[in-house]
């Protein structure tokens, strides 16, 4: 297998038209623009070239939007060679797997969760799984939107037909139309064949459109035809074809300043929305937090080959203190790095990005607002700050801590206890 090497974004480009890649692996920053652009032009021209991409902390939301957008996998600066092998060679497979696999996959396992957020969302799907009902799933990015609407479906008399989930998020605006309804040969350039779209692939069963606040105004219509009159045509085709499809949508934004600039149609959005359900973010799931980590912990360790895999106490910790910003698909990302990484069959904090373990530990008493700041709040603060920054390095040492400030054990617990830093 050959490599090629780019150092910006327009030889990235270049080097991609020229000739095909796997895989590519692109920066988020780049000279001169970013790896989404990239991500972008990559999966419009070359669907089947897996990307990953790499990123700092601070772009996390962005990678988890990249993610949406079709890139393979994103990885947390610093890049650990195992780690990125690993990814690769799974990357590499799923290309192979790809061409074969049907877009209906097996339903994946499901953790109910049992925080009140969570049953309550439970009773929803139990209730209006056996309907007819359009749902809308609101909830953040990563907050198990798919995983939801897959268990509605099972929960209808649809279960034995196909699940069709399509990221409207990922469907480039000019041909938006044909994936969803299909075109007939020579419709337009790049119309070779026939092709059917989703919808017709899901009839009998559920369509599933994440991301509808991404679709054009002009697919909106046709949406809104093929709900009322429970009928499509192909891009280019003047016959109609009956389906029976139900239609479970999702969105991350806040449609309704979409609703109000008109930018989505409210006919539309009342037909989708019969029933809406909530997803609570990770953050607030403080009960579930443990099962999901466990459970993503079981899981990897399987793919890994690791027997008996344990989280260290200070990992529980961090996990609870975190603000979680991917939600479950995050922590999916991160229990399966850390167990990857885990010598001795334990989960250290050693195995979780730096910049999750210092976000973690912004104490509540930073946030200094609009009061008088006085030099002893100031000199407070700056305390603050390197008590947690030296137990971070200390990799949460509490004795090594100590002494790299230059106090003993106790003095450094009653600085602790003083500012309320619960480490
Ligand atoms: N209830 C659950 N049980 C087990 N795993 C889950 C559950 N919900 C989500 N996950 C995990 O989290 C990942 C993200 O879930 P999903 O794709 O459903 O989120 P989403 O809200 O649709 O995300 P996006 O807004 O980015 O499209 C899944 O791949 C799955 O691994």
């Amino acid at each position: 297998m050959e490599a090629a090497v780019a150092f910006s974004l327009n030889d990235g480009l270049k080097a991609a038209k020229d000739s095909f890649f796997d895989i590519i692996l692109t920066d988020y920053r780049l000279p001169d623009g970013n790896g989404i652009d990239l991500l972008n032009t990559i999966k419009r021209h070359s669907p089947d070239t897996v990307v990953i991409l790499m990123t700092g902390y601070a772009d996390i939301k962005i990678a988890v939007n990249a993610i949406k957008m079709g890139a393979y996998e994103y990885v947390a600066k610093p890049i650990n060679p195992d780690e990125i092998i690993h990814i690769i060679k799974s990357g590499l497979e799923s290309t192979s797997k790809r061409v074969e696999k049907p877009i209906q996959s097996k339903s994946p396992e499901y953790i109910e969760g049992k925080c009140d957020a969570a049953k309550k969302v439970q009773d929803y799907i139990n209730l209006v799984g056996p309907t007819e009902m359009s749902v809308l799933i609101l909830g953040e990015s990563g907050t198990g939107k798919e995983y939801a609407a897959r268990r509605i479906h099972q929960f209808s008399k649809r279960k034995n037909a196909k699940f069709v989930a399509v990221d409207c998020g990922a469907l480039p605006k000019d041909i938006a139309g044909s994936e969803l309804f299909g075109h007939v040969k020579g419709s337009f350039t790049g119309a070779v064949n026939d092709k059917i779209g989703h919808f017709e692939e899901a009839n009998g069963g559920t369509i599933f459109l994440d991301e509808i606040g991404n679709l054009s105004y002009d697919v909106q219509v046709n949406l809104l035809r093929a709900i009322q009159e429970r009928k499509i045509r192909r891009i280019g085709s003047t016959q109609e074809t009956s389906i029976d499809v139900r239609i479970i949508s999702a969105t991350n934004e806040d449609l309704k300043n979409a609703l109000k600039t008109g930018e989505f149609r409210e006919d539309l959005y009342h037909r989708l929305n019969e029933f809406s359900i909530n997803l609570p973010p990770l953050r607030e799931r403080k009960e579930d937090l443990i099962d999901f980590a466990n459970f993503f912990k079981d899981k990897a360790a399987q793919e890994f080959g690791k027997q008996n895999i344990a989280f260290d106490q200070n990992v529980i910790d961090v996990f609870k203190r975190y603000e979680w910003p991917g939600n479950i698909r995050e922590m999916k990302n991160v229990v399966r790095r850390a167990v990857l990484l885990a010598s001795n069959n334990i989960v250290t904090t050693d195995s979780l990005p730096e910049e999750m373990l210092e976000s973690s530990l912004t104490p509540a008493s930073s946030t200094l607002g609009n009061e008088t700041i006085d030099l002893r709040s100031i000199k407070e603060k700056s305390e603050q700050e390197l008590i947690i920054s030296t137990i971070v390095k200390a990799k949460y040492n509490k004795s090594q801590a100590a002494k790299l400030l230059g106090i003993d054990r106790k003095t450094l617990y009653n600085k602790l206890k003083q500012y309320g830093i619960d480490i």
